[in-house]
């Protein structure tokens, strides 16, 4: 019986965690990697203190450019290392130390599962069964992911896409109360990509707490409760999707009206101009359309091709994780 009110709540608890790659030959390796490059010689902080939680039943997302140190994090949290610094929590344990604890509890679905490709699916999904506690049934595991029609298909002849629904069953198989996705949906085209978010859905409805890493930050904005954003080992933004775009300015866009001069724009609206096309950046969108609205109904004029929006993950990403200025509060 579980009574720590805390680790009900929070699945995961991550304080000031470190983590430094040993100069070569050390026992401190990552998974599917052998970096030899100098700096991995010299020994290398990936991590650099960092905090965070992840409640129950969440999906948390973890974002940032290539080499910020979200692989480097979440292998911490599923216990393939041991943190050099800080403290991890999950599922109230420390995953490293108490991995028989936690193991059993998670799903890992790994960037690329390296599964002997002679065996089918069907038996593939039996052999990851036979080392799973607790495993589903293979034929309802298949049926999650939509591999059912190809389970006598060998895992070499599968596309990219199958292979990583494949990977996904595997993960799925041991019902997992905290589910790891490592870019679940790389190589999937547009409609099997959706169908794997549905999936995704699915099971944070049904109370699976779920840590997604991803490069595509359409499927951060469609699917996590919160994020957060790595920039060289440190979280440099986190929250809500909106409240992570909250913070940039949203933009307006219109065809500058024939007979109208730029100097005739509203004042108020800071407006950049490039031929006829007019882009005014803003963090005040409501007012700022409000006042373009009433000033073209004043005047009687049709703004063309009007388009407002707020700030997308995307340019929100873009403009934290890629940021050379100083760093910003996690
Ligand atoms: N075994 C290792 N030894 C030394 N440095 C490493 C090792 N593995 C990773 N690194 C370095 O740690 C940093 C973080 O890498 P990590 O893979 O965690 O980033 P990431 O955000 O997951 O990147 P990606 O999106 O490319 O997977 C990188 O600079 C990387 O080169």
């Amino acid at each position: 019986m579980r009574t720590d009110t805390a680790t009900d709540r929070h699945v995961i608890e991550a304080t000031a965690l470190r983590r430094r790659y040993r100069a070569s030959g050390s026992k401190a390796t990552k998974r599917n990697s052998a970096n030899t490059s100098p700096t991995a010689t010299r020994g290398f902080e990936a991590v650099r203190g960092v905090s965070f939680t992840v409640a129950r039943g969440e999906l948390f997302a973890l974002l940032g450019t290539n080499g910020a140190g979200k692989t480097s994090t979440v292998e911490l949290l599923e216990g393939l290392a041991a943190p050099s610094g800080g403290q991890v929590r999950v599922l109230g344990h420390d995953p490293y130390l108490d991995r028989a604890a936690v193991r059993p509890r998670i799903g890992v679905m790994l960037q690329e599962g390296g599964f002997p490709s002679d065996l089918t699916v069907r038996e593939t999904v039996r052999m990851w069964a036979g080392c799973t506690t607790d495993a589903r049934p293979a034929a309802e595991a298949l049926e999650m992911v939509g591999l059912t029609g190809r389970a006598e298909v060998r895992v070499k002849m599968l596309s990219g896409g199958e292979r990583r629904r494949l990977d996904l069953a595997l993960a799925l198989l041991g019902n997992p109360e905290l589910l790891f996705l490592d870019e679940p949906t790389t190589g999937l085209d547009a409609e099997v990509r959706r169908e794997t978010w549905e999936l995704v859905r699915h099971l944070r409805d049904q109370g699976t707490t779920i840590v997604l890493t991803t490069h595509y930050l359409d499927e951060a904005e469609a699917l996590a409760d919160r994020l957060a954003i790595m920039r060289r080992g440190r979280i440099v933004a986190s929250g809500t999707p909106a409240e992570v775009t909250a913070a940039r300015p949203a933009r307006i866009r219109f065809e500058l009206p024939p007979a109208v001069s730029a100097g005739e724009l509203p004042l108020s609206v800071p407006a950049a101009v490039h031929g006829r096309r007019v882009e005014v950046r803003t963090e005040r969108l409501q007012e700022a359309l409000t006042e373009l609205l009433l000033w073209a109904r004043d005047k009687q004029l049709e703004l063309v091709g009007l388009d407002a929006r707020s700030a997308s993950l995307e340019e929100a990403f873009l403009d934290i994780a890629t940021g050379e200025g100083e760093e910003l509060a996690a």
